[in-house]
């Protein structure tokens, strides 16, 4: 069976200072279709957004922001766990460092971690361990280190699940003109090297770490597919129909 990642944004996870439970719950039952097909490990984000649900820091100070990841993480757990529950799937919390991704010891364990859950039928749920982190940026971006699991799960490819829904040629945000770019076979160094535009408060990368993530995982002739996470009908066509409607698909093959 091929695996794939699925990285899911806080955009995407919260809305109004709530966790944004209709659309986990579209999220979770999309990724149970997905098991039929694939094995899935998901990597999502939220841990801060979530914290901030409950407790209102300020979000400037790294200090708070480690604090609001510890309380948010286990919310966006729990919630989970029900609802995957419904549909009798065991999840599991894979917390991981910038450290464990740069040793191959650590890279082994992780990856034997992850094996063993998907052996049993569990999904594993990444995130980066916030409140561990000595430096903020350290990994910092969630995009990145679902590009990381991917390789280093040996996953076909990416899906990164967004308050966008394609790569444009442009900020359609700033631009209205802006076209969809539909397949991308490859990536300018000057796009990784702009200046960084999350679209939410709790966002890290914008466009930016999403285009990192993308050119990474080509390098190793990996296929990333950045599509809507509040719309899942064009993933839902591409991966379960093979009908590519929207969204941006980053591949080395000609397609
Ligand atoms: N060329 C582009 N194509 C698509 N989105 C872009 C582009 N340039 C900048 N963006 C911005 O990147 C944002 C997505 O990143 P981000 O806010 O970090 O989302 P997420 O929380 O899903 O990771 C979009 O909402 C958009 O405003
Ligand atoms: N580890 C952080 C992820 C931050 C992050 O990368 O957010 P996003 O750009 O929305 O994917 C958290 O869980 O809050």
């Amino acid at each position: 069976m091929k695996r794939v990642v699925v990285k899911v944004g806080s955009a995407v996870l919260t809305q109004d200072g709530e966790i944004a439970l209709r659309r986990m719950q579209s999220l979770v039952n999309f990724l149970t279709e997905l098991r039929d097909k694939y094995e899935v490990i998901l990597v999502s984000s939220g841990a801060v957004a979530g914290g901030y649900t409950k407790l209102k820091l300020d979000r400037t100070v790294i200090a708070n922001k480690q604090a609001l990841a510890a309380i948010g993480q286990p919310v966006l757990m729990e919630r989970y766990a029900k609802k995957f529950e419904k549909h009798n799937i065991i999840t599991a919390q894979v917390l991981v460092t910038a450290a464990n991704l740069n040793k191959a010891d650590d890279i082994q364990r992780v990856r034997n971690t992850v094996e063993t859950l998907i052996e049993n039928g569990v999904i594993p749920i990444v995130n980066e361990n916030d409140a561990t982190a000595t430096d903020e940026l350290e990994v910092g971006d969630n995009d990145q280190l679902s590009a990381y699991i991917t390789k280093h799960t040996d996953a076909d490819m990416l899906i990164i699940l967004s308050d966008i829904d394609a790569f444009y040629d442009a900020d359609p945000r700033k631009n209205s003109g802006a076209h969809v770019l539909k397949v991308v076979h490859s990536i300018d160094k000057e796009m990784l090297t702009q200046e960084v535009t999350p679209n939410n408060v709790f966002a890290t990368g914008g466009i930016v770490t999403k285009l990192k993530a993308a050119a990474y995982l080509l390098e190793d002739n990996r296929d990333t597919f950045l599509a809507s996470g509040f719309d899942l009908s064009d993933v839902r066509s591409f991966m379960l129909d093979g009908v590519h409607k929207g969204g941006t698909l980053f591949t080395k093959a000609d397609r």
